[in-house]
């Protein structure tokens, strides 16, 4: 079965003023739907990142990869390696670590080695979790993503989350989204205020859901010492630090003083980061992303290698439609390493989808792998269309939270470390 034609197409949806390390959401999120079509008739999705550099690349291996064996992985990743020089991808919110050459093949490809996998499993008639390996758990747990919020975007009527600004904004953030997904852990993205403040909203957090694991994520935007010492404030009260600081020795010297684990999808973000980190005992837990980690199939194999080596596995999520959560949620249901919660910004995107309502669905925080063959989400063509639209008139064409932020606080740095 070969591939025949692939259609690439950038949506834009509406997104809050989630806060963060680097700024603040603007109010479009942008993703790229990628569409596999064989010369058999079968077509497969794909999601992958919107920024106008990442979609000339995307687009560009479209072109190389038509005509190829939708079953021959390898083939097609040398394909989309040829085509990247030492000119990689730079994230502007810099959230997700490093780039590297190995970093922006791995997300070129990763999109469409996820249409191929929907394919496979239409082909056989076989969901895409028993393509990889089968299913270890029928639902994936997946945790409460707090974000530090403005009520609404400036100059924007107040959304439907509201602020959340102070602990109490973030205990009311917690009711709301675990009221309306049954969410069993809780994740604070930090990196916004002072630390002491943060710690104040995770102590507040811990009193109000005594029996949710929680974590805080700084995204690097503390210094060594200063994370030294809130981990140890912090005895106690988390599953895991996220990402205290910056690279993979200060996170090593951070992890030797501290009393929790550290997880990262900031220091290690490519396999050639692993054996370093290894090495010098930087990380407990690693949170994987088959968007920037090459696919399904490259990320099990990640999971397993790390399972021997006794790190701990989550999953890390920017903000993202419904062919990513399908993907994340096979890929989690046959990886027998994913033993904490998974990160999904899908409360966020409050209902806006491209995929048709009804196969994902969250139960008691879980997403239950959907049923049908392949991926078994079926793609919305009303709502891409809508989305597209979207994307034409929004004026974002590349996620830039900093400049965003410096709208509004001319005075706003996002240097590392702030504090
Ligand atoms: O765990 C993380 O570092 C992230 O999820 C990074 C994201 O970009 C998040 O900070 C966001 O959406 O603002
Ligand atoms: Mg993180």
């Amino acid at each position: 079965m070969r591939i025949r034609e692939i259609h690439v197409t950038p949506v834009a949806f509406r997104d809050p003023p989630l806060l963060n390390a680097a700024g603040v959401h603007e109010p479009w999120a942008l993703r790229t739907v990628v569409e596999v079509v064989t010369d058999e008739g079968l077509t497969g999705l794909g999601e992958t990142y919107g920024d106008l550099d990442h979609l000339v690349r995307v687009r560009a291996a479209a072109e190389a990869l038509r005509g190829h064996d939708v079953y021959g992985d390898n083939a097609m990743y040398a394909t989309v390696a040829g085509l990247v020089g030492a000119d990689v991808v730079t994230d502007l919110h810099g959230l997700t670590g490093t780039s590297s050459r190995a970093k922006t093949v791995d997300r070129i490809f990763s999109p469409f080695e996820v249409a191929c996998l929907d394919i496979r499993g239409k082909a056989a008639g076989r969901p895409v979790v028993d393509l990889l390996g089968g299913r270890v758990r029928d639902a994936v747990p997946y945790s409460a993503y707090l974000f530090y919020k403005w009520g609404g975007h400036p100059g924007a009527p107040e959304d439907g989350f509201g602020a959340a600004l102070d602990p109490e904004g973030v205990v009311e953030q917690a009711r709301l989204l675990i009221g309306r997904y049954g969410f069993g852990s809780i994740k604070l993205k930090g990196g916004v205020f002072p630390p002491e403040q943060e710690v104040e909203a995770i102590r507040a957090l811990r009193e109000a859901f005594p029996g949710h694991p929680l974590r805080l994520d700084p995204n690097a935007v503390w210094s060594v010492e200063t994370s030294i010492r809130v981990g140890r404030e912090l005895d106690g009260l988390l599953e895991y630090l996220e990402d205290p600081t910056e690279g993979i020795e200060g996170m090593a010297r951070v992890a030797a003083e501290v009393p929790m684990p550290l997880a990262t999808n900031m220091c290690v973000v490519t396999p050639e980061h692993l054996p370093p980190a290894l090495r010098a005992g930087a990380i407990g837990v690693l949170l994987t992303d088959h968007h920037y980690w090459g696919g399904l199939v490259r990320s099990a194999h990640i999971a397993t290698l790390c399972a021997t080596f006794g790190i701990a596995l989550s999953m890390h999520s920017n903000s993202h439609l419904g062919i990513s959560l399908a993907a994340m949620t096979h890929l989690a249901a046959a990886t027998p390493a994913v033993t904490h919660a998974c990160d999904t910004h899908t409360p966020w995107q409050d209902g806006q989808d491209v995929v048709a309502p009804g196969a994902l669905r969250f139960v008691d925080g879980a997403v239950p792998v959907p049923d049908g063959p392949g991926l078994g989400v079926e793609l919305d063509r009303d709502a891409l269309a809508i989305m597209n639209e979207q994307y034409e008139k929004c004026g974002v064409r590349s996620r830039d939270d900093t400049t965003y932020m410096r709208s509004v606080d001319p005075s706003f740095s996002a240097r590392r470390p702030r504090w």
